[in-house]
């Protein structure tokens, strides 16, 4: 008989005799039908959609805050009550209708084994509904998360109650198209939950999409703290055959995974490394500046397209075995493809094959080298995004992100408070020193006066003094030219005596946002690396605009002592880190300090380990930063950092440069020196001059 000929009160009793089969209460199904009759305005078709599958989220669903259903059977061990349940749940809706509730049990499912876990692990509540009459899925959530969902605030609308969350302002919606039918394909449920205490997140989501047909997504969002391993991949998997994974940090950062099976169609199957890489291509550089649509609804959307698009205009002739292996110890993972002759469909059509093994994360598998959205894999206060609009490159080549210099070996730096005295930090100081009546015994170093401005910046003063002509001294037996002779060393060619800042730090009495402390806050400008289209490689810029004297980074490295750094260039160079970025020479002291001996001599070397300076190119004129060695720690400049202010105002999207003070015509320098691109009229490479006085000579004769 078609529904709509069953009267309204013959419903109500199959609804209660098909719940009343998973063991509920019949009080509590009329209580909860009463709920969602009140709720759906008496539309029996969307509560018997799915068979009940409101009904069955509404049982699952314990949400006092929103009193979306109350919750009606006893709380001795829901869990257990839960899993029970679902099982009959879907049991029943299999018996029912078998081809669309497979999606709708695995969700079931899943949910139970989260709850049982929310439940032992004291988790806050799922909140989720899905509103079938305007086929939207709104969630509530006190989500930090914002940035990469839409956030959109709960509304009402055609009586239909939405849920409510008490943080309003932090509520976000899912909405399905609008033009598909509930029971349809393309269904998704959002499950959310918050951990007590502690804020943690987990947000689940199940999609079954039409576009891909047999394919079944499940997409897990995780907080990081729980699900990533050490080196900084993803270790949740809930079935790894048929799992998209989506981790995210507490910072916000995002990692997106997922692998396939049951490509049962006739489906031909583009390699899972042009789906990323389109996929990438899409989002996450979008991503870096976040867009006002942007949402994870829309991440799998467009992947479900993407592989759906791939596929049907893929050429691939070939059978792919795509097998990761996730080997612990070692650190990257690879994923293993192999290609064999592919078996043919009966259409005629080449099957694709993807294999995921059980348990094996597959995120580990296709681990890229960087974070494209943050290369600092959140050690800083900023997120630091990759860019290359230039060429196919996809990440500068491997390295270790650091934010605080390192002793790589036998480089020795004495961090003791021992060392410090009290002219060399101000203890009896409160607060800001830079409000004080009278400079702090920190300002000694810089004549009485604090380098800095109340606002961050370095004084006009103090920068005027930097950028004239700073004095040269030179070294009895120079440490650099050493290197190149041992036996017998050239004289020395001189070093700028360079001004120093003198910062306060943890023995004096001011706080941590004492004006006087700028570069240990760490980097605050938004910075890019991208990929430079004058052949220089990797770079740095800002994203905004930057004011003259404005802190932007440390050089951060190795810690090296320079003979460590002979003997590291004399080893054979091999690929991946072939090009050594440049080290920096700590020289400050190695005119004044007596009997500095090889050893003692340090540099920073960024190659293996570093920040994003180390990715900054040479200009030899009109550089807009300036690099500053500054004293936090120990009061002898035989360590020290190095900071980069800018030099003049830069504007947003300018490449940030600095003057390496290469010296081109010194072919015995311990690190080989590039041919230079900068582009500056006064440039120092005279291999440049060479070729520029070859090009006007030649336009000359034309
Ligand atoms: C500190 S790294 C800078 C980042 C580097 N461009 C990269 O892709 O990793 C120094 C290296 O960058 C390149 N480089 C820096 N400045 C350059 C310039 N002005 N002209 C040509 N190459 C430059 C050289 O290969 C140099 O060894």
């Amino acid at each position: 008989m078609p529904k709509t000929q069953i009267s309204n009160e013959q419903r109500f009793k199959n609804a209660i005799g098909a719940i009343k089969a998973m063991g509920v209460p019949t009080k509590n199904i009329k209580r909860i039908l009463d709920n969602l009759l009140l709720l759906f305005d008496e539309n029996w078709d969307a509560i018997e959609a799915d068979n009940y599958s409101v009904f069955v989220d509404a049982l699952l669903t314990n949400d006092e805050e929103h009193n979306y259903i109350q919750n009606s059977w006893d709380p001795v061990d829901n869990s257990i009550i839960d899993e029970d349940l679902e099982q009959k749940v879907c049991s029943i809706v299999g018996e029912h209708n078998q081809h669309t509730n497979v999606a709708g049990c695995s969700t079931s499912h899943t949910l139970s084994r989260k709850r049982k876990q929310q439940s032992q692990d004291n988790l806050d509540e799922v909140v989720s509904q899905e509103n079938l009459k305007g086929k939207e899925i709104v969630i509530a959530t006190n989500s930090i998360l914002q940035n990469e969902i839409n956030p959109l605030s709960s509304r009402k609308s055609n009586g239909q109650k939405m849920l409510e969350s008490n943080a309003n302002q932090n509520s976000f919606c899912f909405k399905r198209s609008k033009s598909k039918p509930v029971t349809s394909p393309g269904h998704i449920n959002i499950a959310k939950k918050r951990l007590v205490g502690n804020h943690s997140k987990q947000l689940l989501i199940n999609l079954e999409s039409q576009a891909l047909q047999t394919t079944n997504f499940n997409a897990v969002k995780k907080d990081t703290r729980n699900s990533f391993h050490n080196d900084g991949t993803s270790g949740f998997l809930e079935d790894s055959s048929k799992n998209i994974e989506i981790a995210s940090s507490v910072s916000g950062q995002v990692k997106l995974s997922f692998s396939l099976n049951g490509l049962g169609s006739e489906m031909c199957f583009s390699n899972l490394e042009s789906v990323f890489r389109k996929l990438e291509e899409k989002f996450l550089r979008s991503c870096i500046f976040i867009q006002p649509n942007f949402s994870i609804r829309n991440i799998l959307t467009e992947m479900c397209e993407t592989v759906q698009d791939l596929s049907k205009s893929s050429s691939y002739e070939k059978l792919v075995n795509i097998t990761p292996r996730l080997d612990c110890s070692k650190k990257n993972y690879r994923l293993h493809a192999s290609v064999t002759d592919p078996p043919i469909s009966s259409s005629g059509n080449p099957l694709i094959k993807v294999t995921i093994p059980h348990h094996e994360p597959a995120l580990g598998g296709i681990r890229p080298l960087h974070d494209v959205n943050d290369v600092a894999k959140g050690e800083e206060r900023v997120r630091i995004s990759i860019l290359n609009e230039v060429s196919s490159e996809r990440y500068p080549p491997s390295f270790s992100y650091i934010p605080q210099n390192i002793v790589y070996q036998h480089g020795h730096v004495d961090f003791s408070l021992a060392r410090i005295g009290d002219e060399d930090c101000c203890s009896d100081c409160f607060g800001d020193c830079l409000s004080a009546s009278i400079p702090c015994p920190c300002a000694r170093h810089t004549g009485g006066k604090y380098a800095y401005t109340p606002e961050g910046l370095l004084t006009q003063e103090f920068l005027n003094d930097l950028l004239s002509d700073l004095p040269i001294s030179y070294c009895n037996v120079c440490p650099i030219e050493k290197f190149k002779n041992e036996v017998r060393p050239e004289p020395c060619k001189g070093h700028f005596v360079l001004k120093f800042i003198k910062e306060c730090w943890v023995k004096c009495g001011c706080s941590k946002q004492c004006g006087n402390r700028v570069v240990q806050r760490g980097i605050t400008c938004n910075l890019q690396i991208f990929y430079t289209s004058e052949n220089k490689g990797w770079g740095v810029r800002t994203l905004d605009e930057l004011p003259r004297g404005t802190f932007v980074c440390e050089y951060i490295g190795e810690i090296l002592t320079n003979d460590e750094l002979y003997e590291r260039n004399q080893r054979p160079k091999n690929g991946i880190n072939e090009k050594h970025t440049y080290p920096v020479m700590l020289d400050a002291d190695w005119a004044s300090e007596c009997g500095l001996k090889d050893e003692e001599a340090l540099c920073l070397d960024a190659t293996f380990y570093g920040n994003i300076a180390r990715f900054i190119n040479h200009r030899c004129s009109n550089s807009n930063l300036i690099n500053i060695p500054v004293e936090m720690e120990t009061p002898d400049h035989h360590y020290y950092h190095v900071a980069f202010f800018t030099s003049r105002k830069v504007d947003a999207f300018e490449e940030l440069t600095w003057d390496y003070g290469i010296d081109f015509t010194d072919h015995m320098h311990p690190v080989k020196a590039f041919r230079c691109l900068c582009g500056s009229d006064s440039c120092r490479d005279n291999n440049n001059k060479k070729s520029r006085s070859n090009k006007i000579s030649r336009k000359m004769k034309k």
